[in-house]
């Protein structure tokens, strides 16, 4: 899909709360840049904790009215249908906006952002009137159900790199399952999700259902956090703020809390390998999304049989994934997300030069004069796994090369991480690969190729990757849902 390029005079910057874009009451702003040209895109409204109390209490209202918790279940469903097609309707405009904020590819948001948004939202409101509640053996005189029941006022809180996408995998089964919902967007990049909003209430999704607010996490997600009247929050972020939430939880309501907080994954390349196609995967793996990409395969676990013709093979690869402008159809690296960011890559790569591995490929900043904030592909080798490379997650274009001499030592050292999120592995044998796959502490492993399944599979980390539970797939509708026992004893 190609896009025709009308970058927008404004954008619609105030929070959405209760059907209506509202004024914030302190009417604070903040910016948020462009992060190919470094220039301001808009000034952004700051909500604070006066904000999400309204946003709560919309949202509590609307639940408690029953005009979206208690409509039948394919009710539902055809609001979820419209509000998806409406969303396809607007995808330019949707994946420009994502492409000016977050500075990824155009070309990613068109074809994967915004359709697999767009495939989440359909998924879920087609599950939905179509799972069952449950019986349960019991005695003759007794009829024993097991009902799933919305858990309420859901707080969605966000991160910048999959703006709509990520959201989607929470928003789509929380409303799916009847609850109304409270998003909090990344400070970096609040634009898509401000649309997004207008365009759910366009779809006839009743006021108060989805509430978007912009604004800083201390003020705005601290607030949201530990508000009294949210029944859960889904955060997908950093594992630095996602403790921050499980301290709010306890220090409020106890809230459900479902986090998903990053990786440093292992593709795992056995001596059994074809080359061309391995090499393909692996480079997307660290490289799609500038490797800000929680499930980024950023420690190439490979035998040291083939380690010497597969990285000369990889880096041909890699030396044609072009960065550059995002808007540019050729572009498959965009612009890092900010200059703070890109000065944490930088120094990742200072440092493993500094821990003494071997910087092989790029390392440098790159298109300066554009004022925006690229990074080439980077690859280090002679990488251990004891280095800060290799153990911390820079969210970067980054690769740490890891020699193995066989499966038990790959195996050891692609579980030897705080993290559990992901893994690719690649080989020809079906024995080893199921194998390796099963010993492999991680929410998803990928064969002969690097993924992390489609929207109907959950998706999720072991370890500090993940708590209380999965995005995606039918493990989301456990997130938004409490289990109700009903025991009726029959006279
Ligand atoms: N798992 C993933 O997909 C992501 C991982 N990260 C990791 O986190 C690092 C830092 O990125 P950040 O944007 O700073 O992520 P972050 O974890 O600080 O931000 C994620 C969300 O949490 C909110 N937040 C921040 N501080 C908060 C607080 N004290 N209370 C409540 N909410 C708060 C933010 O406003 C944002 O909406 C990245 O370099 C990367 O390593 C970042 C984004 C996504
Ligand atoms: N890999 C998509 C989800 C994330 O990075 O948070």
């Amino acid at each position: 899909m190609t896009v025709d390029i009308k970058i927008p005079a404004t954008f619609e910057t105030r929070p959405f709360i209760d059907g209506d874009y509202r004024s914030t009451e302190r009417g604070e702003t903040f910016a948020t840049l462009n992060p190919a040209t470094g220039r301001e895109l808009a000034q952004v409204c700051a909500g604070e904790e006066a904000d999400i109390n309204r946003a709560v209490a919309a949202a509590r209202a609307s639940f408690e009215s029953g005009s979206w918790s208690r409509q039948t279940p394919r009710q539902r469903k055809k609001t979820l249908l419209r509000f998806a097609d409406l969303i396809e309707k607007n995808i330019e405009e949707l994946a420009l906006i994502e492409t000016l904020d977050c500075g990824k590819p155009l070309n990613d948001s068109c074809n994967v952002d915004l359709p697999d948004s767009i495939e989440t939202l359909r998924w879920h409101a087609e599950a939905t009137d179509k799972l069952h509640d449950q019986m349960s053996p019991a005695p003759l005189d007794v009829v024993s159900m097991i009902v799933r029941e919305p858990v309420g006022v859901v707080g969605a809180v966000l991160p910048w790199n999959f703006p709509l996408f990520v959201a989607m995998w929470k928003i789509a089964p929380a409303l799916a399952t009847g609850n109304s919902v409270v998003v909090k967007p990344a400070e970096l990049t609040s634009l898509s999700l401000l649309r997004l909003a207008a365009i759910a209430a366009e779809a006839g999704l009743p006021e108060g259902v989805l509430n978007v607010v912009p604004g800083m996490g201390p003020t705005a997600g601290r607030a949201l956090g530990l508000h009294m009247d949210v029944d859960c929050i889904s955060f997908t972020g950093s594992g630095e703020v996602g403790r921050y939430f499980l301290k709010y939880a306890a220090e409020s309501n106890m809230k459900r809390i479902v986090l998903e907080c990053g990786g440093k994954s292992p593709a795992i390349v056995l001596d059994d390998v074809d080359f061309t196609p391995v090499v393909e995967q692996i480079a997307a793996g660290f490289l799609f999304c500038q490797g800000e990409n929680c499930s980024a395969g950023t420690r190439l676990i490979v035998s040291e049989k083939i380690r010497e013709p597969l990285l000369a093979k990889l880096k041909e690869t890699v030396k044609t994934w072009k960065v550059g402008d995002p808007l540019d159809p050729a572009t498959k690296i965009g612009a890092m997300i900010e200059e703070p960011h890109m000065r944490k890559v930088l120094s990742y790569i200072e440092k493993g030069q500094f821990e003494g591995a071997k910087l092989t490929l790029g390392g440098q900043q790159v298109l300066k004069d554009t004022g925006g904030f690229f990074i080439e592909p980077t690859i280090f080798e002679g990488v251990t796994n004891d280095m800060a490379i290799a153990r911390e997650e820079i969210f970067g274009p980054v690769l740490s090369v890891i020699t193995v001499r066989d499966d038990a030592e790959a195996v050891r050292i692609a579980n030897d991480t705080n993290y559990g999120l992901a893994a690719s592995l690649y080989t020809n044998d079906l024995n080893r690969a199921h194998l390796i796959a099963r010993s492999i502490r991680a929410g998803t492993v990928s064969v002969n190729c690097y993924s992390e399944g489609d929207f109907a599979v959950p998706f999720g980390g072991y370890k500090e990757s993940g708590f209380g539970g999965k995005d995606k797939g039918f493990a989301a509708h456990d997130q938004y849902t409490e289990t109700k026992a009903i025991w009726m004893q029959l006279r």
